[in-house]
């Protein structure tokens, strides 16, 4: 497995994305994975309704080994999209993408959890179907549920109970007991305490300097610039940018200010179209009014006359 790895890298990218596309389909289901059919169930998508359209289309790009890519951009780009596919969650409609290594996707703050289940059926059940063994989840479960800070007496409770923000701590210190060389992280560091942060840097910090390969969607700056190298700005369905980092960040702020700005421009614009036509209204009113046919209120009706 380790060989097939190393072959991999050695002959060029990690994860190689090409003419990258998914729509999101009316009135049909779109082609599901088995892992997305893992995490949402056989269910219609409630949003499958309404005009077709791609949230992605024509996305390119390469990942070297070693790499922490931040994904960047407005809520609604496809940045989660982008992940899901790369993880193999979403098929894509266009395209390929093509991962070589095995990947810990970080993608939902569940991390594929049944409700139903205690917190130790799912860490046995979430391992297993990444690839740890029962022995590797012997070993490491009370780690696990150490570093998750999950309480014994909570541990054989249906996950259904726990708080969010526990279900996140025991997904994250589950995925980063895996030790595949990819790494696929979504927001999850905006959840938990600062303690907890802390500790997520840490094992994320240990993770890196081993050589493996990030990717990280965050709208968090300061996670981005601390832990990538390098940013893929997500822009109109579009990759706009494959850059830096800091220069990713930049272009992504500088349109959300010109787009605030636009924002403003029009919000006055439109306010003073609403005041003007108003004044019209009043104007108008006024005109027809056959007590007052001047406007004056009948202020100066008097001396007129
Ligand atoms: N299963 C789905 N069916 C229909 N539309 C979807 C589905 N998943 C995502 N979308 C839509 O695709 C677009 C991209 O979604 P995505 O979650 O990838 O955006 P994002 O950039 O990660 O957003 P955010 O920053 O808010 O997390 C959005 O318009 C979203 O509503």
């Amino acid at each position: 497995m380790a060989s097939t790895y190393e072959a991999a890298v050695t002959s060029g990218p990690v994860i190689e994305a090409r003419g990258l596309g998914v729509k999101f389909a009316v009135n049909r289901r779109r082609k599901r994975s088995l892992r997305e059919m893992f995490i949402h169930g056989t269910k219609r998508d409630p949003n499958a309704e309404g005009n077709e359209f791609w949230p992605l289309r024509d996305v390119s790009f390469d990942i070297a080994k070693g790499d922490c890519v931040g994904i960047v951009g407005k809520n609604g780009t496809g940045k989660s999209t982008l992940l899901k596919m790369i993880a193999g969650v979403l098929i894509p409609d266009e395209g390929k993408v093509s991962v070589h290594g095995k990947v810990a996707p970080l993608l939902e703050l569940r991390a594929g959890f049944n409700d139903n289940l205690t917190g130790r059926e799912n860490v046995y059940l979430v391992g297993s179907l990444h690839g740890m063994t029962e022995k590797e989840i012997d070993e490491r479960f009370e780690e696990i549920v150490d570093f998750a800070e999950v309480k014994p007496k909570f541990i054989d409770t249906p996950v259904r109970h726990y708080s969010s923000g526990m279900k996140v701590r025991l997904g994250f210190a589950l995925i980063s007991q895996l030790e595949h060389p990819i790494m696929l992280v979504d927001e999850v560091l905006a959840v938990g305490d600062k303690a907890f942060k802390r500790k997520c840097y840490e094992a994320i910090d240990r993770m890196l300097a081993n050589e493996r390969t990030m990717v990280l969607v965050s709208h968090n700056e300061k996670d981005l610039r601390r832990f990538c190298n390098r940013g893929l700005y997500v822009k109109g369905g579009s990759l706009a940018l494959d850059t830096d980092i800091d220069s990713a960040l930049a272009a992504y702020n500088e349109d959300t200010k010109a787009e605030i700005e636009e924002r403003k421009k029009k919000d006055e614009a439109k306010k003073k179209r609403a005041e003007a036509a108003e004044k019209k209204v009043e104007a108008e009113e006024r005109a027809a009014d056959p007590e007052d046919p001047d406007g004056t209120g009948g202020k100066d009706g008097g001396q007129a006359a």
